[in-house]
């Protein structure tokens, strides 16, 4: 499983002042949460003064006044310092928060906004993981690295500056002795940070297989296939055990060098500090002011390494969410959409309509496609599984726009329209219907949340979803399960037709289930879309003899193209693949088997 995709692709730090611009309405709470980040480095430096006036004046003199001046001075520092750190972190964390906060509602309602081509292209988990992990990643930049970097940046120049300002021979000893403790440390970081990524990548396909596996479970467990999914994620597991074990090594041997290092070297100060103190160039309050510097320091130079690799992974994070954030739709509004005639018609024409799929360009999809579907029509679409039945339906909906010709309804090319404003008229009715988690009232409602509670019950009622829902354990209250699995498909359909019915729709799309229901759940399907068809304009993919049968017109499809149309009978009498088709069909009716399906029946003889 190669998710690669989801991996910061750049390691530019450019990405983040993107990030940054997220900052700008809260930039008073920064320049505070900046001003404390300063006097809390700014504190930390004075401690080194403290430790000066405590060892020179305050035990060298053996004054207890010195003592106790020095000791409150001591305290002064210590308190500034807590309220700036507390500050810095609350300000901080909280900056870190809400700009995560607005950069998800942001990203999440273009990921709305972006037309199902996008969808085909950019895997769903994908899309989760910038929204989940990147985001919190955001959160640690925002919230603590950023603020970090600037921190240690300050310590290490101010301390440098502390060091030269106390002792610059001494200083002159530790910058020669830098490289020795630098590089080492610098190579091992290096791999460390090397190999903490390749583990989150291992974690994140160990993740990624998790999910796949739950989604599919009752599949995996039809097909017994545990035993092989146990092994693979063993091995999964035990990939991104044997990268952490290396890290953890490596990360042990760089906290051994580096302590070795730092002490040797505070050792070699300490020795040549020690002799001046003895020869009397340098008080004992300097060489421990002195030390203290040498410290911090090397402290703030071993986590920059730490810090930049952050700041880096931050960036990649920033500019995958930025790349989504400006990621433009190609099916929008126009500048100015035209409105739709009011009241509506329901009348449909494709003219001379090319279609092809971006995803395959060589095979148009519908080619050469006219038709004109008057208000009211009830038109039957049948054709073999790929004929682009499920495409007319995707156009109509403008999912995509025409290569070439074009659609109008009411009389309105559908590219000069507001798609919210075409969608509102429109509505489909899908072989599977989607059932969100959610109860009954809010899943009839869907997308028409002014409903009364009385409406959505009438709907209910007219799709013959009343009865069962009343029975479920809390009525309308009853939680209907994530994606409706606690529902037969009888069940989910009629609330999809519930769904329908409440929208009132100008035309209804219908795509015709080819699963099998019981004769009884079937009855009532019909039954309900008999009376939703009623007196509007209905575009049926049929796989039912009763749908065509009663259809005003039937339209045969094949690759793309009409075959013929008329009505069931004339159809039969041109004695051509439907009429193969149909006796099929009444074969399996006679047989009494839904499963049969007019697509499948039409492969058949084809
Ligand atoms: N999103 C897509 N990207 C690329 N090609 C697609 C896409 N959707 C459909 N196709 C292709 O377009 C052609 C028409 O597909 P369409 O779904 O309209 O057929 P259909 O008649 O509805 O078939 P079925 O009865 O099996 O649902 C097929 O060759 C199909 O492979």
């Amino acid at each position: 499983m190669d998710r690669s995709a989801d991996r910061p692709r750049t390691r530019n730090l450019g990405a983040l002042r993107k990030l940054l611009s997220f900052t700008r309405p809260y930039i008073g709470q920064l320049v505070i949460a900046l001003a404390a980040l300063v006097l809390a480095a700014g504190s930390v430096l004075a401690f080194g003064q403290v430790i000066r006036m405590l060892v020179d004046s305050g035990l060298t003199s053996g004054s207890t006044a010195e003592l106790d001046r020095a000791l409150m001075f001591f305290l002064s520092v210590v308190l500034v310092t807590g309220i700036a750190v507390a500050v810095r972190s609350y300000l901080l964390n909280w900056i870190g928060e809400r700009v995560v906060a607005d950069i998800r509602t942001q990203v999440f309602a273009r990921v709305l906004s972006l037309d199902v081509g996008f969808f085909e292209t950019t895997r769903v988990g994908e899309v989760i993981s910038r929204l989940t992990s990147d985001t919190a990643l955001l959160q640690v930049v925002v919230g603590s690295t950023l603020a970090m970097v600037l921190r240690t940046g300050l310590l290490m120049i101010g301390g440098i500056l502390m060091l030269a300002i106390t002792s610059p021979a001494l200083t002159g000893l530790v910058l020669l002795g830098v490289p020795f403790v630098i590089v080492p440390a610098w190579l091992l970081g290096h791999r460390v940070r090397r190999l903490s990524r390749d583990s989150q990548d291992r974690i994140a396909d160990v993740g990624a297989y998790v999910d796949e596996v739950v989604h599919g479970i009752r599949t995996v467990q039809a097909c017994c296939h545990e035993p092989i999914d146990r092994e693979r994620y063993g091995q999964q597991v035990e990939s991104a055990f044997e990268v952490a074990a290396r890290r953890s090594m490596t990360s042990a041997q760089l906290a051994g060098v580096s302590t070795l290092l730092t002490f040797g070297a505070i050792g070699v100060v300490l020795w040549v500090g020690g002799r001046q103190v003895l020869a009397g160039s340098l008080s004992g309050g300097e060489l421990s002011a002195f030390l203290f510097y040498a410290v911090v320091v090397a402290g703030a130079v071993g986590s920059l390494s730490e810090l930049m690799g952050q700041l880096l992974r931050g960036a990649g994070a920033s500019e995958r969410l930025m790349e989504l954030l400006e990621s433009r739709p190609s099916i929008c509004a126009p500048a100015q959409p035209r409105p739709l005639p009011n009241p509506p018609r329901g009348q449909v024409i494709f003219e001379a309509v090319h279609f092809i799929y971006p995803a395959r360009p060589d095979t148009p999809a519908l080619d050469g496609f006219d038709i004109v579907i008057e208000p009211g029509e009830r038109v039957a679409l049948v054709g073999p599984s790929g004929a682009g039945k499920s495409t007319i339906f995707q156009l109509l909906l403008r999912f995509y726009d025409p290569v070439s010709g074009a659609i109008r309804f009411d009389g309105v090319d559908l590219r000069e329209l507001d798609p919210v404003a075409l969608r509102r008229r429109l509505s489909l009715v899908p072989q599977d219907p989607v059932i969100f988690g959610a109860d009954a009232w809010e899943n009839i409602r869907y997308g028409f949340a002014g409903a009364s509670d009385a409406d959505v019950r009438r709907a209910a009622e007219a799709a013959h979803a009343l009865e069962f829902l009343d029975r479920l354990p809390q009525g309308f209250d009853t939680f209907l399960g994530e994606r409706g699995v606690r529902l037969s498909g009888g069940e989910r359909q009629r609330i999809a037709i519930a769904r329908t019915v409440l929208r009132d729709p100008t035309l209804l799309l219908l795509d015709e289930a080819t699963s099998a229901l019981d004769a009884e759940s079937e009855r009532l399907v019909q039954d309900a879309l008999e009376h939703l068809m009623r007196g509007r304009t209905s575009i049926v993919i049929a796989h039912r003899l009763a749908t065509v049968r009663n259809a005003d017109r039937i339209i045969v499809l094949d690759q793309g193209r009409i075959l013929a149309s008329g009505r069931h009978e004339e159809l039969i009498a041109q004695d051509g693949l439907y009429a193969r088709l149909a006796s099929l069909q009444f074969q399996d009716a006679a047989l009494a088997s839904p499963r049969a399906t007019s697509a499948g029946a039409l492969e058949r003889c084809a």
